[in-house]
């Protein structure tokens, strides 16, 4: 199994080269260069096994030999040891023919601790094998930040810095981020949005005299691997709602495009999925590209779910890969006509895209309503961005197909939009609750990449 990049002008690589690289020296992200098959027999043999097991067989295809079968399985079982719920990703009926997934019972409470407990094993097993040693940089709208030093602190071959927007994201968040005492996290808070960050990640991938001499490593979903760990909790969902039997829908919150282009990935594997619906907060440059074909970054709006407040959606030029006909040119040439402002959809890749992708918005007020309607009618707790998800799941519930909404955080990690909405502080978990009693450890930095750089090569010793 080989790697490519989306733009088509990078070295060609292994998994587990991918998985180390981050960003493609083109720029781009890598993508399997074909996609492993489950036949139906695969997807039904899934009914009832564990998520570890499931997790074996979905991922297994794609690692290339990277590890032998044992040392996969040991590192699949370490990943989600931890996890508080036998399940890892149970379901929860919210209505007719409508589920949610709960996706947050990781060690730091959302969706991201799928993929970061399983890439820090993964990272840990490859280096110490090589005997390497890698400087991760990470960007963060407040959870991959806490998951991924979460996975990775203490751990002797890594240095992680993660950027976060400062302000920006939650206290329990910011908490989670700034609190570990292991000398190898440093969370730096940058004056901008999550987009600076992310912009300013990229920017340190495409500075080769930098990314060398540190060892730059990325844990966003610029790393395929983090795409390749969220694929398995849609096959688990999907079979335990009937598939491949019948066909299931999908509702992601979505922000980064991660998250849903999993599913798009899974869809190609062979899972029946028939829509995988986008749902977006009012920064809805998403629904605005898959409705009208326009794709012009206008601004962060702040929201109460801030971990989607996010203009440039990296893992969508994955998607444009694809709808472009898997032409690395026409993506590499869209991705500069947005570094110069946007870029518009033809309308070819627009039916492509539409073909697997339907996608609504969720203003503010209606987020806070759809908490106080599931509490008050059902008992289930959401945090908003899962709120957002629910809200746009209904408007896209096509009856006798069953639609599963991904609930992507726990509400804890929300506790003042969500006591605003509902009238209910939901408490910590026991492992977080002297949270707030931790000292902090933080570095406030201008959004500049040589003022970042420099606190980097300083922090490293480069
Ligand atoms: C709680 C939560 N929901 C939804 C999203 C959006 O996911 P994605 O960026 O994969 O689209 C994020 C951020 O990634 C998140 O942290
Ligand atoms: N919402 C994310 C943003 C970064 O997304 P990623 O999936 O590319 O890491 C966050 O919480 O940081």
């Amino acid at each position: 199994m080989k790697y490519i990049s989306t733009r088509g002008n990078a070295p060609v690589l292994s998994f587990e080269e991918a998985m180390l690289t981050g960003l493609a020296r083109d720029g781009g992200l890598y993508l399997p260069e074909s996609i492993p098959q489950m036949s139906k027999a695969d997807i039904a043999a899934l009914e009832g096994v564990s998520y570890e097991e499931a997790a074996f067989r979905v991922m297994w295809p794609f690692l290339g030999g990277a590890f032998t079968e044992d040392e996969f399985r040991g590192i699949i079982e370490r990943a989600y040891a931890g996890f508080a719920h036998d399940a890892r990703a149970p379901l929860v009926q919210l209505g007719s023919g409508h589920f949610l997934l709960e996706l947050f019972h990781g060690p730091t409470l959302a969706f991201k601790d799928f993929a970061m407990q399983l890439i820090g094993q993964l990272f840990e097993a490859s280096l110490t094998r090589s005997g390497n040693r890698v400087c991760i940089v990470g960007a963060t709208s407040g959870d991959t930040g806490s998951a991924a030093i979460e996975a990775f602190r203490g751990l002797e071959a890594v240095d992680v810095f993660i950027l976060f927007p400062h302000g920006r994201v939650s206290e329990v968040q910011r908490r989670q981020m700034t609190t570990p005492s292991e000398d190898n996290v440093h969370a730096l808070s940058v004056t901008g949005h999550f987009d600076d960050c992310q912009a300013r990640v990229k920017d340190m991938f495409n500075d080769f005299a930098f990314r060398d001499a540190v060892g730059l490593a990325g844990v966003n979903s610029i790393n395929w691997a983090r795409v390749l760990a969220q694929v398995v909790y849609y096959f688990t969902s999907a079979v335990s709602v009937g598939a491949p039997h019948r066909s299931v829908s999908f509702t992601v919150p979505t922000g980064n495009f991660g998250d849903i282009f999993a599913g798009y990935i899974a869809k190609r594997m062979g899972l029946p999925i028939d829509r995988l619906v986008v749902a977006t907060n009012q920064n809805d440059i998403l629904h605005r590209c898959l409705s009208q074909g326009d794709y012009t970054p206008d601004g962060v709006i702040p929201s109460i779910s801030p971990s989607m407040d996010i203009q440039v959606s990296s893992n969508f030029e994955r998607a444009l890969y694809y709808a472009y006909g898997e032409d690395g040119n026409a993506v590499g040439q869209l991705m500069d006509e947005l570094k110069a402002g946007g870029f518009k959809v033809s309308q070819g890749a627009l039916e492509a895209l539409r073909e697997s992708f339907d996608s609504g918005n969720c203003s503010e007020e209606e987020t806070r309503a759809t908490i106080a309607r599931l509490w008050n009618g059902t008992g289930e707790l959401l945090c908003p961005h899962s709120a957002v998800g629910v809200k746009v799941a209904e408007e896209h519930h096509a009856p006798g197909t069953p639609m599963i909404t991904l609930a992507t955080a726990h509400p804890a990690k929300f506790p003042d939009a969500v006591e605003e909405a509902s009238g209910l502080r939901p408490p910590l978990p026991s492992h977080m609750a002297d949270l707030y009693d931790r000292s902090e450890r933080v570095t406030r930095v201008e959004n500049d990449l040589t003022a970042i750089e420099d606190i980097i090569k300083d922090r490293t010793g480069h």
